[in-house]
């Protein structure tokens, strides 16, 4: 192993267009890693914190920059990461900012991997990592924080469950996508596309349910594999502290379980994040125990990749998969506790980019190196494509 003798930052533009964090570290013996912050819109509460790009990096070069450089070395992540929590000294990153955290932590994997001469998935899976590739949820309509006057429900996503290679799922949901454009245009619906190149059209949810359900049936018939459908709610952001807040209605949080339920059954839903508010462990338990063993029910702002939160939940029964964003906890290695405690208690772990985004292909890497069954990352649009090439990159040379 060699020690790290440069961490480098500065700030680039996301895919919103605003500032974030990029940040490069090298070694020694000239090893370098380079990697970038991502930002949500629809943020958990209990999220690490994300601090202004300049305040963070400002912080980094006083107090985390000095306590690795030369004194840490490149592969030996737990260090790294320990190192990012030393020198913040808080429980959430609020110190130094989980942002410049994320991107030092991901950076220095990449170094570590690019010294030992491996791919990032190796380096951080091991030699017996397993042998499988995630699903990719194809994020094809939506709305909510991620789009303004289109639907309630954030993400329609295409899972193409079915599909013999990664390679294939990539491109099935690219036609679900496409097939979703011509539907709305012989609708005569305009769409503008969202944060994560979702279609955007001004429909109600049901609408939207009719729409991806078609454009799902048209690709599965080309493609000949199954291809299911599955939603991120992001239910917090309905929830008004008593109710679910809908464009044309309101639903008790009774009435939500009701309702999820029934679309679970309905649509035959594969996949089904945050389908109630991020403190309803209850409600969580509830319509998990109601879907069948073929849904996940994932919680996303109802973990935020956080093991104290995964615990509570792994009391309670509530969801059986848990969303990893490892910008939500700040490290890398705790992004990793966070999956194995998923892993030994049954609960699925399900790698997810965030809706600002950059070309960083970490979370390509991360899903394939923790044998992740499902990956969430877009379905078209640059950023969004850089980790599903990054897939199809994997895939062949693996
Ligand atoms: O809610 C989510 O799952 C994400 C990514 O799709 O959105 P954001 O990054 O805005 O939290
Ligand atoms: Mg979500």
């Amino acid at each position: 192993m060699t020690l790290i003798t440069e961490v480098r930052l500065r700030e680039i533009l996301d895919s919103r267009g605003n500032p974030t964090v990029e940040a490069e570290v090298r070694t020694e013996s000239g090893g370098f890693g380079r990697a970038a912050a991502p930002s949500g819109a629809s943020t958990g509460e209990y999220e690490a914190v994300e601090l202004p790009p300049e305040e963070a990096i400002a912080n980094a070069r006083e107090r985390a920059v000095p306590r690795i450089e030369g004194q840490v070395y490149a592969g030996d992540q737990r260090t790294v990461d320990r190192t990012l929590h030393g020198a913040d000294g808080t429980d959430d990153f609020s110190g130094i900012g989980a942002n410049v955290a994320v991107a030092v932590s991901m950076a220095a994997a990449k170094a570590g991997a690019d010294m030992l001469g491996a791919p990032l998935y190796q380096h951080l899976g091991g030699a017996f990592r397993g042998d499988g590739f995630p699903t990719p949820l194809g994020n094809v309509v939506g709305g909510g924080e991620h789009a303004a006057d289109a639907t309630d429900i954030q993400e329609f996503l295409a899972a193409p469950v079915g599909a013999p290679s990664v390679t294939d799922a990539v491109f099935a949901n690219a036609a679900v996508h496409g097939a979703v454009a011509d539907l709305l245009a012989e609708r005569d619906i305009p769409a503008a596309k969202g944060d994560e190149g979702a279609w955007a059209p001004s429909v109600t949810d049901e609408e939207a349910f009719a729409i991806v359900s078609a454009a799902i049936e048209s690709v599965e018939d080309e493609v000949g594999f199954e291809i299911r459908m599955g939603l991120d709610v992001a239910a917090s952001e309905l929830f008004d502290g008593e109710q679910y807040v809908y464009a044309d209605t309101t639903r008790t949080p009774d009435e939500q379980i009701e309702y999820v339920a029934e679309l679970a059954s309905d649509y035959d839903l594969a996949y089904i994040e945050d389908p109630l508010d991020e403190d309803d462990y209850e409600g969580f338990a509830e319509l998990t125990g109601r879907v069948s063993d073929e849904t996940l029910v994932c919680g996303d702002d109802l973990f935020v990749t956080n093991t104290e939160r995964l615990a509570t939940g792994i009391e309670t029964g509530a969801a059986n998969s848990i969303l990893i964003k490892p910008n939500q906890i700040g490290t890398l290695s705790d992004a990793f506790d966070a999956i194995e405690l998923a892993r030994e208690n049954g609960y699925d772990a399900v790698v997810s980019h965030r809706s600002g985004e950059t070309e960083d292909t970490t979370i390509a890497h991360l899903a394939v190196a923790t044998d992740a069954p499902f990956i969430k990352t877009g379905a078209v649009g640059g950023e969004r494509t850089a980790k599903l090439n990054e897939l199809i990159r994997i895939e062949a040379n693996a």
